[in-house]
């Protein structure tokens, strides 16, 4: 298909969207997915098939050393990377319904936890292992293309006990917010331990190295966030729009356009998350969720949940009659 420029695609699309057979504006936030989606695509002729849905899955040494920031402990992380295998995960039905392939990229499921550190102190990860993260996801993206035909949307979602810690610290930290107001109840945390989660994140954003965004992310951040940062930036540099789920992911988001602003361009948001920095961190991104339906759940799921939608958007842009090929006159 011949490629136009973004500009030159999103012109295209809204002309065709006001040629269709419906009052200007009528379907609303479907017309600018629509537009959103050739835009990113550089195509009058938006599609989302073939979708690929990649997790991330990682452990974080704060859960070792200080428990009380999950409601789970850090094994479920494990058992929950053999469920979606299994096909048992929320995630794994929905992509299956889908008929979307999903893959799960263990970035740090094992790790050593042993006198290591953690984001309390600012000392997540080496910048060595972070980059390597980043890394890691930039090639799943590079692999899933390579086994799809033409990858059209990438959905990304992520497995890790702890991570509404992490994703409240990078939060915190890029958007300069108190602890206070990112951090949320993540699996369900009940008073006296989420009075412990706050000091743990309080902790972090006194301790992290706000050099750059990529200091952040190693001094706070956790492996399968950078790894999703990674991903971002890879699917940028390959025009694939990126369909974002909750809190972690959007903290990854955060991330990867400071580091690199075109990112931003790629991103579509699926949905606001329970948690209460979402909402801060989706603001900051100006982006307006297709979604509020009080999800807490991670893996992708909300993603999954908006997905039909964006497939919708599309199929109503490209197969909708004109007013001229109906016949109807609108003057
Ligand atoms: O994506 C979200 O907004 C979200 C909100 C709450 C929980 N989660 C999921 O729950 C896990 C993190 O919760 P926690 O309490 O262990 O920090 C992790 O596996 C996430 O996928 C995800
Ligand atoms: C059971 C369970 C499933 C999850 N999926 C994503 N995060 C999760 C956290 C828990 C605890």
């Amino acid at each position: 298909m011949m490629k136009i420029s973004a500009d030159e695609a999103r012109e295209q699309a809204w002309g065709r969207q006001s040629q269709l057979t419906k009052p200007p504006g009528s379907l609303g936030e479907l017309e600018n997915i629509a537009v959103e989606l050739a835009g990113i695509q550089r195509t009058n002729e938006p599609v989302v098939r073939p979708a690929g849905c990649i997790i991330f899955a990682a452990n974080h040494p704060v859960v070792a050393n200080c428990p009380e920031v999950s409601a789970f402990p850090m094994e479920v992380t494990s058992a929950m990377v053999a469920n979606f295998e299994a096909g048992g995960a929320a995630s794994s039905v929905l992509c299956a319904h889908h008929g979307m392939p999903q893959v799960v990229v263990d970035v740090g499921v094992s790790i050593d936890v042993d006198g290591v550190g953690d984001l309390r102190d600012g000392k997540a990860m080496s910048m060595e292992l972070c980059r390597q993260s980043i890394a890691a996801g930039e090639a799943a993206v590079r692999d899933m293309v390579a086994h799809s035909d033409g990858l059209k949307l990438l959905i990304l979602g992520e497995m890790g006990i702890g991570n509404t810690t992490v994703a409240a610290a990078l939060t915190g930290a890029v958007l300069g917010e108190s602890a206070a107001r990112v951090t949320g109840r993540g699996t369900g945390v009940a008073d006296p331990s989420y009075i412990v989660k706050l000091a743990a994140v309080r902790q972090a954003l006194e301790n992290v190295d706000a050099t750059s965004a990529e200091t952040m992310l190693a001094s706070v951040g956790g492996r399968e966030v950078a790894a999703m940062v990674g991903a971002m930036i890879a699917a940028a540099e390959l025009e694939i729009p990126v369909l974002v789920d909750g809190y972690i992911v959007t903290s990854a988001a955060l991330v990867a356009v400071e580091m690199h602003a075109s990112v931003r361009d790629v991103l579509l948001f699926a949905h606001q998350s329970r948690e209460q920095g979402h909402q801060l961190a989706l603001k900051s991104l100006s982006a307006n969720a297709l979604l509020d339906m009080n999800l807490a759940l991670g893996e992708a799921s909300g993603a999954l949940v908006a997905y039909p939608m964006l497939e919708q958007a599309c199929i109503l842009h490209n197969k909708m009659a004109t007013f001229e090929a109906a016949g109807i006159v609108k003057e």
